[in-house]
């Protein structure tokens, strides 16, 4: 589905003339449908890494390597087909749901005008597809949220916005840039739960960009961690979890938070405590979060809706 292969990217600073290098040969495939944790400390490449997928680097910045998505060189292709990939192919949900929104349109504007880009539908069709979206993503006042701006919602009603905008074109790659960090704790759970579901039914790739390692592992098939702009190590979450083999991946394991808010310790992964964790054996996390998800989200959504509007 996409294979990265070597990218290295620096940044040089116009008045200095310093080049910093940012990414020192990332390599990562990803299958179809198969979703990949990138964790590691801010700074470390995380988000450069998605800006290069979708071609939109710094302008001060140098890129090698090759990133093939369905047997297309995405480092050679020509501006308007990357355009059209980023239209259809490629989602991006960033931390701030704002960013993707325009204030002074309303949700329904935003939903159409994405989706009339994506499949030419016409408006009548194209709206049931808005609305069918939105209760997708666990919104049941539907046409109460159409209609509002979005100032009048809250942020994880944004983000939920956000996501159903991102898979009504059942894109196949998904990039998740920190997409619950400006959420308050519940409802990340629940927006990271609606994700992965969602991410599941349509069968999409997913990166997932995070510094929570417990909610990557949660989300995620395969965590890559990130330090200092290299993969120092990838592996399921159970690998990551039972056996870290570098330094970094074992000191970033050590001091996940846990629920008493004391670092986990080295070995002390209780998955369960957390509302999303490692998975520990039997149940997966993903399983937890889903079920919290599936039961809490609609509730949560309309106490949102309820206060917000
Ligand atoms: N526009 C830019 N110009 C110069 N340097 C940049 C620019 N954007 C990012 N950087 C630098 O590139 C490095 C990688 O940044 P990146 O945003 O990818 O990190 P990250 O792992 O996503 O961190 P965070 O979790 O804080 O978002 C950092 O050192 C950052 O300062």
């Amino acid at each position: 589905m996409i294979d990265i292969d070597n990218l290295e990217l620096s940044i040089t600073d116009p008045e200095s003339g310093t080049v910093k290098p940012v990414l020192k040969g990332i390599s990562l495939s990803i299958q179809r449908g198969e979703a990949v944790g990138l964790v590691g400390e801010s700074g470390s490449g995380k988000s450069m890494t998605l800006r290069c997928i979708l071609g939109i680097e710094p302008r001060n910045s140098t890129v090698s390597g090759d990133i093939v998505f369905d047997g297309e060189n995405l480092r050679a292709l020509p501006a308007e087909r990357m355009r059209r990939l980023r239209a259809d192919k490629i989602a991006l949900i960033s931390q701030n749901p704002h960013a993707a929104l325009n204030p002074v349109l309303p949700i329904e504007t935003y939903l159409l005008e994405g989706m009339a880009d994506a499949h030419r539908r016409n408006a009548q069709a194209t709206r049931a597809r808005a609305a069918d979206m939105l209760e997708q993503v666990g919104i049941r006042s539907v046409d109460r949220v159409l209609k509002a701006f979005p100032h009048q919602l809250s942020g994880g009603m944004l983000q939920r916005v956000v996501i159903a905008g991102a898979i009504s074109g059942k894109p196949g790659l998904l990039l998740a840039d920190e997409p619950t960090t400006a959420l308050d704790v519940t409802t990340q759970a629940e927006v990271a739960a609606i994700l992965d579901e969602k991410r599941r039914d349509l069968g999409m790739s997913m990166i997932f960009v995070t510094h929570d390692l417990d909610l990557a592992a949660a989300v995620s098939d395969r965590l890559a961690v990130m330090r200092h702009g290299e993969i120092v190590e990838i592996g399921t979450p159970e690998q990551i979890r039972d056996s870290p083999q570098h330094p970094y991946t074992r000191m970033l394991m050590s001091i996940r938070p846990t629920l008493s808010g004391t670092p986990a310790g080295g070995t002390a992964y209780d998955g369960g405590s957390t509302a999303v964790g490692i998975p520990t054996g039997g149940g997966t996390a993903v399983a937890r979060v889903s079920a919290a998800g599936n039961s809490a989200s609609s509730v949560a959504a309309e106490t949102q809706i309820g206060s917000t509007l």
